[in-house]
């Protein structure tokens, strides 16, 4: 497993006020939109591509295209449906599946319940999006899921994470092909693990307080 910190002032601006708590919702939806596209522009930097020929109105030259299949992308609901749109914007060709999974607030555990992804996963490069890796367990059980269905490549774009979820994910990870990209690594969690400083529910903060 590897992990990237995207060092780039433009992330540390748009991260400090998705941090402020008086940011609202509208606000929070939108830099989390354009933070994901500067964290996947670094995400995407080993996608497969193949030499491509074509045509400009000049003369015959060889470009570059994706591979086929096309990258596969997976926002965990519900917060990292507010990634999806900033990811599409940059990889509009990006096939997407889902997984609805939730936290227990009081044991930790992981619910799973929806899910949308194509049965064989095998040779595809897939994007997870999820904003928070707190104790790690949500993304723990996701990539666990997509590696049962064949993939073997898989990069999570998260904004934030705590030192304690990463931790834990590269023990179990350690020679896993897994990418973890980031806009930062913050202090630690609190007692209810929760990312200190952070930035909240993140979930809440994008669509309101779930039922
Ligand atoms: O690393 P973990 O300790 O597992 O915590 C991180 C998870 O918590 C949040 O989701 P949440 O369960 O609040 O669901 P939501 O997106 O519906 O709000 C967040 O979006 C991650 O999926
Ligand atoms: O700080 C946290 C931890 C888990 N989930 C969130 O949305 N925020
Ligand atoms: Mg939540």
């Amino acid at each position: 497993m590897r992990t990237l910190v995207v060092d780039h002032p433009l992330v540390a601006h748009k991260l400090t006020v998705l941090r402020d708590k008086n940011t609202p919702s509208p606000v929070f939806r939108q830099l989390t939109e354009e933070l994901v596209t500067l964290l996947a522009y670094e995400a995407t930097r080993e996608v497969k591509t193949q030499p491509v020929e074509i045509e400009t109105p000049v003369t015959k030259t060889v470009g570059t295209a994706f591979t086929k299949p096309t990258p596969l992308v997976v926002p965990i609901l519900r917060a990292g449906l507010g990634m999806l749109e900033g990811m599409t914007k940059l990889v509009p060709t990006a096939e997407v599946g889902f997984l609805g999974m939730a936290r227990d607030e009081e044991t930790l555990d992981i619910i799973t319940y929806a899910e949308r992804l194509p049965e064989d996963l095998t040779g595809r490069q897939i994007f997870v999006l999820d904003p928070m890796l707190a104790t790690g367990g949500t993304l723990r059980e996701a990539i666990k899921f997509l590696f049962k269905r064949g993939a073997s490549d898989v990069t999570c774009i998260c904004l934030l994470a705590a030192p304690e979820g990463l931790a834990k994910l590269e023990e179990e990870l350690s020679d896993a092909n897994v990418k973890i990209v980031l806009a930062s690594i913050d202090e630690k969690l609190n007692e209810k693990s929760y990312i200190v400083p952070g930035l909240g529910d993140a979930g809440d903060r994008l669509y309101g307080v779930a039922g």
